[in-house]
């Protein structure tokens, strides 16, 4: 790890962000990955994110994203707005400006609206069967499993990264507590999955909370907000622009259905800058 780190947030979801443009192709030992993230002994942080050279060549850069017990993911949408609000900030990419930047999990746009808000561009949602890690099948279908002792129904999504998305009308009934934990290590899932618990308040409205693969509850998650939208059009419970309302801020989500790309809109924060 280098010495100097940047703490970010989008909409509470926490970064530490790491400028390995000179240093590509590192990987980060995931012990000390987690010893960082740890709130006490550590940083403290949802996900670790790099900047590295890009290795497709129609990308600016590349970023990496590992969560807070070591484990690496294919997309974070709160911190790719975050990775964006940097390069504005440190100067190599421009404001109201189309800027292509490479995922682990391949290309996505991004465009710096001001230092504090960026739209991504997320590509087109996969309900492929073969992107995500157990048998789903296709837009508007929904799955069920039986789980601590509930048979829950669930539409599945990857943007990037996998997602299976819960509609309930409470999000503060205590077994949710138990259920995000349960789904996101249910065998079903063998490399895990983000858990999205969604109500719907209205056509343009979601409510949301994710349990992520590897980070636990966050206060928001960008890219659970994005499946939330998707899965929640695809059923026919939602119009194409909604406000998903997460426990740290609201994020809006565009999307026009099969053929067409979801954009992501939100804030991205500046918390400081450190050295260990
Ligand atoms: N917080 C992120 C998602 C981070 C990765 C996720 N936990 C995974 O393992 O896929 C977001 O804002 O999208």
């Amino acid at each position: 790890m280098p010495n100097r780190f940047t703490k970010m947030h989008g909409i509470g979801n926490d970064f530490v962000i790491v400028d390995w443009r000179e240093d590509a192709g590192r990987t980060p030992n995931a012990a000390r990955i987690a010893a960082l993230a740890d709130r006490h002994t550590g940083i403290g942080f949802d996900q670790l994110i790099s900047i590295e050279p890009a290795r497709d060549p129609s990308c600016e850069f590349y970023y990496g994203i590992w969560n807070a017990d070591g484990s690496p993911s294919g997309q974070c949408g709160n911190g790719v707005r975050c990775v964006a609000a940097w390069l504005y900030r440190d100067g190599v990419i421009e404001r109201d400006t189309d800027v292509r930047l490479e995922s682990p999990s391949g290309p996505v746009t991004v465009r710096v609206l001001d230092e504090s808000r960026v739209v991504v561009d997320m590509g087109e949602p996969d309900f492929d069967p073969a992107s995500l890690p157990f048998a789903a099948s296709a837009l508007a279908a929904t799955y069920t499993l039986d789980v601590v002792g509930e048979r829950i129904t669930f539409g599945a999504v990857s943007m990037g990264n996998p997602h299976a998305v819960v509609f309930d009308d409470d999000l503060a009934d205590p077994r949710i507590d138990l259920l995000g934990p349960a789904l996101t290590a249910h065998p079903a899932f063998p490399l895990g999955v983000n858990v999205g618990f969604a109500q719907r308040l209205g056509p343009d409205r979601l409510r949301l909370r994710v349990h992520e693969r590897g980070s636990g509850w966050t206060r928001a998650c960008g890219t659970g907000a994005c499946a939330a939208a998707a899965v929640a059009q695809s059923l026919g419970m939602a119009a194409p622009v909604v406000n998903v309302e997460l426990p740290g801020g609201t994020l809006t989500i565009e999307w026009h259905g099969p053929g067409h790309t979801l954009w992501m809109t939100g804030p991205a924060a500046f918390v400081f800058e450190g050295e260990v």
